[in-house]
């Protein structure tokens, strides 16, 4: 992780008091006499922190609490309890200053004016943060240039694409040049192509613009394309935060790789003729085993609790091996993300939550 945490949350956790309605017109008269309030945890004890230029994806499951912890984090939900901390500010308490430092895409809403083109509310947004006129003419020529937002810009906003707004919403959240930017959903809807262009977008944000990118998603081909380090986040608890490659040597198990080798006498000497029955022997082979031999033909597959991931096991194959040909097939990161949706078990979910009416059960165990 980078050394400078611009995102921080400590121990910040969220509980929605509602009121419950009774079945039935009975129901509804009592519900109204002596209403029924029931506390609802959304977002436990939640830690983590996102360096300077890092991109965080946070994942988790409909209703985990990934909208809330943003919500908090953006100040525009009050904790219940722990700390939100922003570029060095509290977003709830100073919401002026975190405005100035923070973008904001919320795929499903939009922050431009309904009824005006996606430009006038560019300007607006510029004289609201009081950006120079260079440099706005500067940032709208950048975004353009990556998004191509020139061609729609003069349409009403009501009137553009789901594509075409977010898009135009994408580049309004930066017009200020902010540090940090929080994306919920961005590409929620989106045809491929323009995801692909988002994707692009965002990355050059990162990587040129050394912007602390905090993002939810549900589509994983854009957390296999973005993301670096995942928290996932289920019934309000983190219970993994760590490198996409952890997750996937964790809860990607199965993969098989099938080997067909160019010179298989040649490759296979006295020496290491073995490797049939134990390819660990070669450094780099730990986890991996042969699980069939077909001629030339080598089936590796993942051995034991420490496997490597399939990338490193392709690494060291290619490494060993003159290899005529490969196959590959993988979990793909959804099966990957389930399996940990599943499997992960928040750290200190135990009997402190027993006691408490509005604790989530803990996650549930997969195996
Ligand atoms: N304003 C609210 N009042 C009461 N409960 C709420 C409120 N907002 C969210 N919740 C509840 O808190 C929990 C977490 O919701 P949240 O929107 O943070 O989940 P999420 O991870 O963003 O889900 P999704 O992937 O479906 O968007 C859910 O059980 C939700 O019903």
């Amino acid at each position: 992780m980078a050394l400078t945490a611009v995102i921080e949350a400590r121990g910040l956790s969220k509980v929605f008091h509602t009121t419950v309605r009774r079945p039935g017109l009975g129901g509804a008269l009592r519900s109204l006499v002596s209403p029924e309030r029931v506390a609802k945890a959304a977002v436990q004890d939640v830690n983590f922190r996102v360096g300077k230029g890092e991109l965080l994806a946070l994942l988790g499951p409909n209703g985990a609490g990934k909208s809330t912890t943003i919500k908090m984090l953006t100040g525009i939900l009050t904790p219940t309890s722990g700390e939100a901390l922003v570029a060095g500010v509290v977003p709830h308490r100073d919401r002026e200053r975190n405005a100035h430092n923070i973008g904001a895409v919320f795929g499903q809403r939009t922050q431009l004016w309904w009824d005006l083109p996606a430009r006038e509310s560019f300007a607006i947004l510029r004289d609201i943060y009081g950006v120079p006129e260079d440099q706005y003419r500067a940032r709208i020529e950048e975004f353009d240039g990556l998004l191509e937002l020139s061609e729609f810009w003069d349409t009403r906003v009501r009137h553009l694409s789901l594509g075409q707004r977010v898009r135009c919403d994408l580049a309004a959240s930066l017009l200020h040049d902010p540090p940090v930017v929080f994306l919920d959903e961005p590409t929620i809807g989106m045809d491929v192509v323009v995801k692909e262009q988002v994707r692009r977008f965002l990355r050059h944000q990162v990587e040129e613009r050394d912007r602390t990118v905090l993002l939810t998603t549900h589509d994983m081909t854009e957390v296999a394309r973005l993301a670096e380090r995942v928290v996932l986040i289920n019934h309000g608890r983190i219970v993994l935060d760590g490198p996409l490659e952890e997750i996937r040597r964790r809860f990607g198990g199965t993969w098989q790789i099938r080997v067909t080798l160019a010179d298989p006498i040649g490759t296979i000497d006295p020496g290491g003729a073995e490797y049939e029955t134990d390819p660990a022997q070669f450094p780099g082979f730990e986890g991996i085993a042969v699980l069939r031999r077909e001629g030339a033909r080598l089936v590796f597959g993942p051995d034991g609790p420490d496997a490597p991931t399939v990338h490193e096991a392709l690494k060291a194959i290619i490494g060993r091996f003159q290899v005529a040909d490969l196959a590959l097939e993988e979990n793909d990161l959804e099966d990957v993300m389930r399996a940990a949706y599943l499997g992960a078990v928040p750290a200190q979910a135990t009997a402190d939550e027993s006691d408490d009416e509005s604790a989530v059960p803990t996650a549930s165990r997969g195996g």
